[in-house]
């Protein structure tokens, strides 16, 4: 891969071009990302139809059982919570769902058809992409270079293609980079966008982290506890920043701690308790739930509030 930011200098002038601009020109020019970052937007169906599906998942490490006959759907355009005390298999089910682990029995299912044995990279390239509880980003390249990685799981053109430099590889390469700019302006840290990752502060690494997975283009995107280590302001914005998302057109799985971001932003919310799904609900119902409740009981109130 050349550098990116060769091809597309990135000027510290943009982030003040945009602060200059009137608000006319700002929804204008907000309205310009966020359709360079939904490459997809005109091929979405409806909301409302199942993306994803687990049926009867059931996963075990030896002896211990991580997900005990787990069904639950994710329907295409919606935010979903995925919530549970320590340990109660929020991770082991994303870790299912990308083909880090592969079920003991039952399916998962992508818009209809089970994932089986795909491997991971086969499964990103069918749509789903997540961020890890452990930020896991290329230190040595820029927020850029990141970003530009994840559009690679969507290039067409052959290793043959990149090493003899066709024109289609080409062109695909200006557009990742372009792509890639439009989605760190979209995530809010397009300022930082030719600092290497390492040096980025720790929000901005998360931030960055949600636009790598987003460059992969998903239909479904899993965000495994992205509030992590926030303070409430970060999170604040972080909330916005995932209804953005939602907004542009993805779906959302979001495994969360902080209580008060998952009820303030998910429509639906799937609460596990030693790999069991104990309830499923709208927000303001699994509030009420007794199980959840009790599941809940004895959690640190900076957990639970
Ligand atoms: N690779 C593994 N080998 C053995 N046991 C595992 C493995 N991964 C997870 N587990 C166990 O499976 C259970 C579910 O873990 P998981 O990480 O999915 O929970 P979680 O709900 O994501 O928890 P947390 O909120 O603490 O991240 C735990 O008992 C955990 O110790």
């Amino acid at each position: 891969m050349s550098h990116p930011t060769e091809d597309a200098p990135v000027e510290g002038g943009l982030v003040a071009e945009v602060a200059r601009m009137t608000p006319e020109q700002r929804a204008e020019h907000d309205a310009e990302v966020a359709e360079a970052v939904a490459v997809d937007r005109d091929i979405q169906v409806e909301v409302g139809e199942t993306l994803l599906e687990l049926r009867d998942v059931t996963l075990k490490f030896g002896g211990l059982t991580a997900l005990d006959s787990v069904s639950f759907g994710i329907r295409r355009g919606e935010i979903l919570g995925l919530i549970g005390p320590n340990g109660a298999g929020k991770t082991t089910c994303f870790n299912a769902m990308t083909g880090v682990y592969r079920p003991t029995s039952g399916q998962v299912l992508l818009e209809g058809k089970p994932l089986g044995k795909a491997t991971r990279h086969q499964i990103t390239q069918r749509g789903i992409a997540r961020t890890f509880q452990n930020i896991r980003l290329f230190g040595e390249m820029t927020a850029l270079e990141n970003v530009v990685v994840g559009t690679d799981a969507r290039h067409k053109t052959s290793v043959l293609g990149a090493l003899l430099r066709l024109p289609r590889h080409h062109r695909e390469e200006k557009t990742a980079v372009e792509r890639a700019m439009a989605l760190l302006e979209f995530v809010g840290i397009a300022d930082r966008a030719a600092d290497k990752a390492k040096n980025l502060p720790y929000g901005y690494q998360r931030r960055l982290e949600i636009a790598r997975a987003m460059a992969t283009e998903p239909k479904l995107l899993c965000l495994d506890e992205p509030a992590a280590g926030f303070n409430p302001a970060e999170k604040e914005e972080l909330m916005g920043l995932i209804r953005k998302i939602r907004d542009d057109g993805f779906t959302v799985l979001l495994i969360e701690h902080d209580m008060k971001l998952v009820m303030g932003v998910t429509d639906r919310i799937v609460v596990l308790e030693f790999g069991k799904k104990i309830a499923e609900g709208l927000p303001a119902e699994i509030r009420e739930n007794p199980a959840v409740i009790a599941a809940y009981l004895g959690v640190p109130d900076d957990d639970a509030a």
